[in-house]
């Protein structure tokens, strides 16, 4: 039988369904999500949350021409599947595939690029003030999540929005849960809110308004004429008495909450506030992971799960697998809590991606997840830290990006004692351009007072981190997302010297300063490089090997010894090549006129943000490899790659 949805190419299509069948597709479109990201993984329960909301939009408003203006992009699939991206879905987040996200060169329905929280309020408002500037009269529509209105540029925007009285429409799409549960006072006042829409009374309400919107005039021109008559009779019967009083107060006019899996109702809601002048807030109250029990009860596995079987809901797992860097970080978190009461761990909404989750059961009272709001925890990390308290704030590398003048002018400016562990460092693979981790290493390095370090595996991991919290000061240590290296863990905890690298082969400064060539590697590349230097000296090169550890403060003493003895270096980072650990080492260099030093800086290209894909490939393609090692230490002995006889 022939799917409706086979037949959509653009929401055109869609716009002449009849609610029946826009109910079919509905269920189409969630069998489509379901059967497609099973076989790799992806954003699964966002987008089952907002099928019948994200049909309703692009068929109450006029898309691409109405701007829709989605924040994160997660929940974006079903907008791929309407916008003409159908017959690419399979290949989300692959490489050379779909992007799990928006962007505004896959497609002109992505009007804004997103990954990143809490931007669609400020940038839709940027469009609406574009559009005024311009003369034109297009509708601008932002679509924010209740997680996503936790974070300070959504707050700062609509600040902003309610006072400009821009036409602008924003729907929250309220389904209760961030990636865990949602968190915050204003997430209470809107659960409040919420509960409404239970009660007999708030039903009698609805279906009052259902019969008022449709007698509302809502076609042609004339229609923003009837702007007013529409907004009082609207707000007459739809807005209950408390429903969104502190954004009315806003000067944010509010409607709902409404059943976001209701389709006539959605249309009736959008075909209406489009008519209305000003800044316009819609609830829209949807069910994350809807028409998947299994996704629906536990939304939280399900917000992003790995490969599954789409029959059992079984979540594909390697039994025997090493730990991941994660559960590595947060047992020695909790395990140096356990010791130090002083110890507290801080997560921005990512209780679960930072394994701080560990620490909440532990710990509650010294466990706070801020919301997604970066920038707060890092500066409420530092008022605790001017409290006695050794605050751990653990943050995805991508996202630490967002808190960069708090880490300068609150944290290192005062010199405070904060950890920072920025999980996800270096390439984090399916999730793309926005999410890799490759620019702390410079962002961190560059600032007075801070210590930057990154272990070369788990073990190391657990040190670093006794290291950083037993310190004083600012100081930041970087993984990468996944399994470890799966090496043997010892049951002490000790420190690190600072600054002080491991010369892991040869294992004495005599034998190393009379190899070929130097590579000194910088966290997870120590692996590659340690395959690299066993490959050569098959075929009669030296290498030296160095576990740098620290990027800021630099071995000085030893690297300098090591580039005078074999006059080569090859640095390797998984990060950008601008600032980050390379450009240490020749500045180092450059200090003490070692000039006549060969040196080869191997890393990721600046001025490039590098695409979604496995790690594997991308790790090929931009050389952070085992085999690109090897070209360019042989590149620098002028030597060929041995060829079989
Ligand atoms: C700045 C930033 N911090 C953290 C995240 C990770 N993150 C992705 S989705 C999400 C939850 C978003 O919740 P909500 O906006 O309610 O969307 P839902 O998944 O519930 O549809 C979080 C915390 C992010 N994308 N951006
Ligand atoms: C949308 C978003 O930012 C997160 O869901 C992110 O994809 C999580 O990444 P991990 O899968 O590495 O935790
Ligand atoms: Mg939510």
């Amino acid at each position: 039988m022939t799917r409706i949805l086979d037949t959509i190419d653009s929401p055109k299509q869609l716009r002449s369904l009849s609610v029946p069948q826009m109910e079919q597709l509905a269920e189409e479109i969630r069998k489509e999500i379901i059967e497609k990201i099973s076989v790799r993984g992806g954003h699964l329960a966002p987008n089952l949350g907002v099928v019948e909301l994200t049909m309703a939009l692009h068929r109450a408003f006029n898309t691409p021409e109405d701007l829709l203006v989605w924040d994160i992009g997660h929940q974006a699939y079903v907008h791929k599947l309407l916008t003409g991206r159908r017959d690419r879905f399979h290949t989300i987040r692959q490489f050379g595939g779909l992007s799990g996200y928006l962007r505004r060169d896959e497609s002109p329905y992505d009007t804004f690029g997103a990954s990143h929280a809490s931007t669609s309020i400020s940038a839709a408002l940027g469009m609406a003030a574009a559009r005024d500037l311009n003369g034109e009269n297009t509708n601008v529509v932002a679509i924010i999540g209740d997680g996503a209105l936790t974070g300070g540029m959504a707050l700062e925007a609509i600040n902003n929005a309610g006072s400009m009285k821009k036409n602008l429409i924003i729907v929250l799409n309220d389904n209760d849960k961030s990636i865990s549960d949602n968190v915050g006072a204003l997430h209470q006042y809107l659960g409040q809110v919420r509960k409404v829409q239970t009660t007999p009374s708030y039903q009698r309400l609805r279906d009052m308004a259902k019969g008022s919107i449709e007698r509302l005039p809502v076609v042609g021109d004339k229609a923003r004429s009837a702007a007013g008559r529409a907004e009082t009779s609207f707000k007459q019967f739809v807005m209950h008495s408390k429903s969104g009083a502190i954004f009315e107060e806003l000067g944010i006019k509010f409607f709902g909450p409404f059943d976001g899996h209701d389709i006539p109702l959605m249309l009736d809601v959008f075909e209406n506030v489009k008519h209305i002048d000003g800044p316009v807030m819609v609830q829209v109250v949807t069910k994350k992971g809807k028409g998947w029990e299994i996704a629906e009860n536990d939304s939280t596995t399900w917000h992003g799960p790995g490969a599954y079987n789409y029959r059992t809901g079984e979540i594909k797992k390697n039994v025997g697998d090493p730990p991941t860097y994660t559960e590595v970080f947060a047992n020695t978190l909790v395990r140096i809590a356990e010791s130090d009461p002083s110890v507290v761990g801080i997560t921005a909404a990512m209780a679960e991606g930072t394994g701080l989750k560990k620490m909440c059961q532990r710990f509650p009272d010294r466990y706070f997840d801020v919301g997604i709001a970066e920038q707060h925890a890092v500066t409420f990390a530092a008022g605790m830290a001017v409290g006695g308290i050794k605050p751990v704030v653990a943050i995805y590398s991508t996202f630490m990006q967002r808190a960069f003048d708090q880490i300068v002018h609150d944290v290192c400016v005062q010199d405070l004692h904060v950890v920072f562990a920025m999980d996800r460092a270096g390439i984090v693979g399916e999730d793309g351009q926005t999410q890799h981790g490759v620019f702390d290493i410079g962002f961190m390095r560059m600032l007075p007072n801070m210590k930057v370090m990154a272990p070369k595996d788990e073990e190391e991991l657990r040190h670093m981190l006794y290291t950083a919290v037993c310190l004083d000061g600012p100081i930041s240590l970087r993984y990468p997302r996944g399994k470890a290296l799966g090496v043997d863990m010892s049951d002490d905890l000790h420190m690190l010297e600072v600054g002080k690298a491991e010369l892991l082969s040869p294992t004495t400064l005599a034998e190393a300063v009379r190899s070929d060539c130097t590579i000194l590697a910088y966290g997870s590349t120590v692996a590659q490089a340690e395959v690299a230097a066993r490959e050569l000296s098959a075929e009669g090169i030296k290498a030296t090997v160095v576990n740098a550890r620290w990027a800021k403060p630099l071995d000085e003493e030893l690297f300098l010894a090591l580039a005078q003895g074999t006059r080569r270096v090859v640095t390797i980072e998984d990060h950008v090549v601008a600032g980050g650990f390379g450009s240490a080492v020749l500045e180092l260099f450059e200090k003490h006129n070692l000039h006549d030093v060969e040196t080869r800086v191997i890393g990721l290209p600046n001025d490039t943000f590098v695409e979604h894909g496995a790690p594997a490939i991308l790790k090929e393609l931009y050389g952070l490899s085992s085999a690109h090692i090897k070209e360019v230490v042989r590149e620098m002995l002028g030597t060929q790659q041995p060829t079989l006889a």
